[in-house]
């Protein structure tokens, strides 16, 4: 998979851009605040309608326009395709070569993309919430149908939440049987992401743990493990679950009308990483978890390759200066001649001379870009 031409229109502080991309390599190169992760972002939004950076799309529009419009020309192993964006004051809308999606799930994926930027090191280190989000984001792009139920689970937990406001603030009869129907429908999508999400972090582990074993120069053994806010794992069915569900919310019914807000249930899990038994969060130097934020992301890199059978684009925001010359030799290695890869820098010569021999050059100016030869 690789991205032949970008087109941005009132994007960030991009006015109006076209640039034709090299399938291998291109390095991005600017001083500060010129607009090279501006750059990278649209290529990440283009792929997963939301930013890494914000949760706000209109922050993605230039100052004082009305709308921000991206589109992409792709080349993946079915041939060329194009994708658009437009975000506006009415929300956003996604085309796929100029046919209207109005079900994310139906675009995203179309694209692969895998992002790896300096503060990925929270993933490791940082919130709950930040290692959700790094499971929903990279589940999303290659299960569908895991998308559909998240979409669902998210919905409706939105409205049991506003329901169990209401019920605290004594605007409902608190024998209410509404409260009950939203259990059961969330229990019903909460089951399907759950069950999903213990599959996908023993293929997460599968795959990250030999590289961050490598990495580590065989010192280490990373094991990642999902921690569920319920009694629940991976080797109970999806019914199994949900029945532990059920329970669970009969359980703390009394404490959630209370509190007027949902205590239990995916959107409340965690994922752990462990190397040698201890754990990262808490335990790591910041050695160990930028490697297990390489590994994590290098894993990605194959996951996405085992279940699509293309290999997603990768976007190295500022992050190549911040590895030590073993750890940028594991990542060319990993990509050398087979992932189209973008490259952030405010200079060259923090980069490989291998990456660069094979790099398109890229020069960023207040929002300018033109192609060094
Ligand atoms: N919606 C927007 N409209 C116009 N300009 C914006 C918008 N959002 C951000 N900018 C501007 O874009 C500029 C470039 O930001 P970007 O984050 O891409 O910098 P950068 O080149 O990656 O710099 P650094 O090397 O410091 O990370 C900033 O000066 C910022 O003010």
């Amino acid at each position: 998979m690789h991205i032949n031409e970008l087109k941005l229109k009132d994007y960030r502080n991009y006015e109006g851009l076209t640039l034709q991309f090299q399938n291998r390599v291109n390095v991005i190169l600017g001083e500060n605040a010129q607009g090279k992760t501006n750059l990278m972002e649209s290529i990440y939004v283009l792929a997963l309608a939301r930013s890494h950076r914000t949760p706000r799309d209109k922050e993605l529009i230039r100052w004082d326009q009305p709308f921000a419009r991206i589109t992409g020309s792709f080349t993946n192993r079915n041939g060329p395709m194009e994708m658009e964006l437009i975000f506006s004051k009415q929300g956003k809308k996604v085309k796929l070569n100029s046919i209207e999606k109005k079900r994310l799930s139906d675009y995203i994926g179309t694209c692969t993309i895998v992002m790896f930027a300096p503060e990925d090191l929270t993933i490791v280190k940082g919130s709950p919430q930040i290692r959700r989000r790094f499971l929903d984001i990279e589940m999303g792009q290659i299960n569908s149908v895991y998308l559909y139920h998240l979409s669902q689970y998210y919905k409706v937990l939105k409205q049991r939440n506003q329901w169990l406001k209401e019920l605290r603030e004594k605007k409902r009869r608190a024998d209410d049987a509404m409260l009950d129907v939203m259990t059961e429908q969330l229990t019903a999508s909460g089951a399907e992401v759950l069950k999903r999400r213990f599959a996908f972090v023993a293929k997460l582990e599968e795959w990250a743990r030999p590289i961050h074993y490598d990495i580590s120069r065989g010192r280490e053994e990373l094991s990642i493990r999902y921690e569920p806010s319920v009694p629940v794992d991976s080797m109970m069915t999806v019914q199994n679950i949900r029945h532990v569900l059920d329970s669970e919310f009969q359980r703390v019914k009394e404490q959630e009308m209370r509190r007027g807000t949902t205590q239990i249930g995916p959107h409340r899990d965690d994922l752990a990483f462990y190397v040698n038994g201890r754990n990262m969060q808490t335990f790591g130097s910041q050695g160990q978890q930028r490697t297990t934020a390489l590994s994590l992301k290098l894993a990605e890199i194959e996951l996405i390759y085992q279940n699509t059978g293309e290999y997603p684009i990768l976007l190295l925001d500022d992050v190549l200066s911040e590895l030590d010359d073993y750890r940028q030799t594991h990542l060319l290695n990993s990509i050398k001649g087979k992932v189209q890869t973008f490259v952030t820098t405010t200079s060259v010569e923090g980069i490989d001379h291998r990456l660069l021999e094979e790099a398109a050059v890229f020069y960023v100016e207040e929002g300018t870009i033109s192609r060094k030869e």
